[in-house]
């Protein structure tokens, strides 16, 4: 499309958006700004710096001095290891909302993934023996739109499993708003970790170019009592620098409340280098541009099941590419109509969609009836208190005693079922 015409219907677009409310996907858009890929292949961000993922599991006492030897004042594995799960979460961070905007390019509306649609892979790590880590990704729920996801490395006793809802409003600057629900969880060798979704804006979108900037606070909580709190602040804010940060290691959440003393400070840019505070001295913590991001490999479109989302959407993503509105619209139509039917023959049927690797756990009705695979949510549970995190249906990351806590009725998430992947037969990685 030439450069008016696209000025054209992004300003037209814009006017369109400003009276918008609800939810982005019954929001149609320029072809020019739809993206070929699903939102189902967004979690694979996840497992993308697989050294700095597999480190958490690999660092012990016989080891740990070897991780940050810039670190003077480092004294145990524990605060390693927490150094490592905050340099992972870091790297996960530019991968999920810099990946797409690095060369130039900027933010464009994904497909909106159908109940049921999986998104497979792996990452192959023969080079440094850690064993293969298995991608799973899968759209749990249609209305609203949720995405469960697992990492799994088995080799290094590591996994982590999470799902995220997006809820999305415009401000009157046309500013895109997402408050994310959910959360990841790690295990990793005994050890486990809650980590919540941080809020996110669109910046960008009045000069065509939309990016996105994280705000406001996420935290990191460890079975072994100690807390991360990440500030996150962009441009404009007091920092001034794109995609800035600030994170505090806590010994516990009672000491982060009274703003008690940190055991370690690092700041700068989560999609760049930061640095840490030693004792008085000021260290480099994390480049990101020294460590390799991992590709998923991912399976050829023809050895690909209905289900997966590159085969499921290949004329969509085809007709995007070429930017022709009507095909669009024509192959969007025909796959929609089609879950449409398949959602009208359950109903007729009285059958629900059978989810396949999660399932859905009440955590309020659980703690009477307490089940195996509710054991990722009894973790939730413990780290949950450990925090002062609520557990309910509320924007990740909230505090326990806020009135939007109280207020809330439902504790239900999404639980990787690990044995519903072994008995796989269909999809294969
Ligand atoms: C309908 C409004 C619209 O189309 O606006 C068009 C704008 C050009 C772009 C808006 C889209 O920007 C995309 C960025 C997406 C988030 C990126 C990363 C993540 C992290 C991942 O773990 C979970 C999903 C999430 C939060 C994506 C959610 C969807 C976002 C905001 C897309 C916007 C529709």
């Amino acid at each position: 499309m030439t450069e008016y015409a696209e000025t054209v219907s992004w300003s037209s677009f814009l006017k369109s958006i400003s009276s918008f409310s609800g939810d982005l996907s019954a929001l149609s858009a320029p072809p020019f700004i739809l993206s070929p890929v699903s939102l189902s292949e967004f979690s694979q961000y996840w497992g993308t710096y697989q050294d700095l993922f597999l480190a958490i599991a690999q660092i012990n006492k016989q080891n740990y001095q070897a991780y940050y030897p810039q670190i003077r004042s480092i004294d145990t594995p524990e605060v390693t290891r927490m150094l490592a799960v905050l340099q992972w979460y870091l790297a996960t961070l530019k991968c999920q909302y810099t990946s797409r905007t690095q060369k130039g390019g900027f933010e464009k509306k994904p497909l909106n993934p159908f109940l049921g649609e999986v998104f497979v892979g792996k990452w192959e790590n023969n080079e440094t023996k850690k064993g293969d880590t298995v991608f799973l990704s899968e759209q749990v729920s249609h209305h609203p739109p949720v995405n469960a996801f697992a990492v799994i490395n088995e080799e290094n006793n590591i996994q982590l499993q999470g799902y995220t809802q997006i809820k999305s409003s415009f401000s009157k600057t046309l500013k895109l708003n997402v408050k994310q629900h959910g959360h990841a969880i790690i295990d990793a060798n005994g050890n486990s970790f809650l980590i919540t979704l941080p809020a996110i804006h669109l910046e960008g979108m009045l000069v065509a170019s939309p990016y996105v900037e994280l705000e406001d606070k996420s935290y990191i909580q460890s079975s072994c009592g100690m807390i991360w709190r990440i500030e996150y602040s962009g441009k404009g804010y007091f920092s001034g620098q794109k995609n800035s940060f600030k994170a505090n290691l806590y010994v516990n959440s009672t000491v982060m409340e009274k703003e008690g003393k940190p055991i370690y400070t690092v700041s700068g840019q989560w999609s760049g280098a930061s640095t840490i505070l030693d004792g008085s001295k000021e260290v480099l913590f994390s480049d990101i541009s020294r460590y390799q991001p991992h590709s998923l490999q991912v399976k050829p479109i023809d050895n690909q099941h209905d289900l997966e989302s590159r085969k499921a959407w290949d004329d969509v993503a085809k007709a995007i590419e070429l930017g022709d509105m009507k095909l669009i619209s024509q192959t969007k139509n025909k796959l929609e109509n089609h879950q449409r039917k398949l959602r009208r023959k359950e109903e007729q049927e009285n059958k629900h969609w059978q989810n396949r690797w999660f399932k859905r756990v009440d955590v309020i009705k659980a703690k009477t009836e307490p089940d195996l695979e509710g054991e990722a949510i009894n973790k939730l549970v413990a780290l949950a208190k450990l925090s002062g995190l609520s557990i309910k249906n509320i924007p990740s990351g909230s505090k326990h005693n806020t009135k939007e806590h109280k207020k809330a009725t439902t504790a239900s998430h999404w639980s990787f079922v690990m044995n519903n992947w072994l008995n796989e037969k269909e999809i294969k990685i």
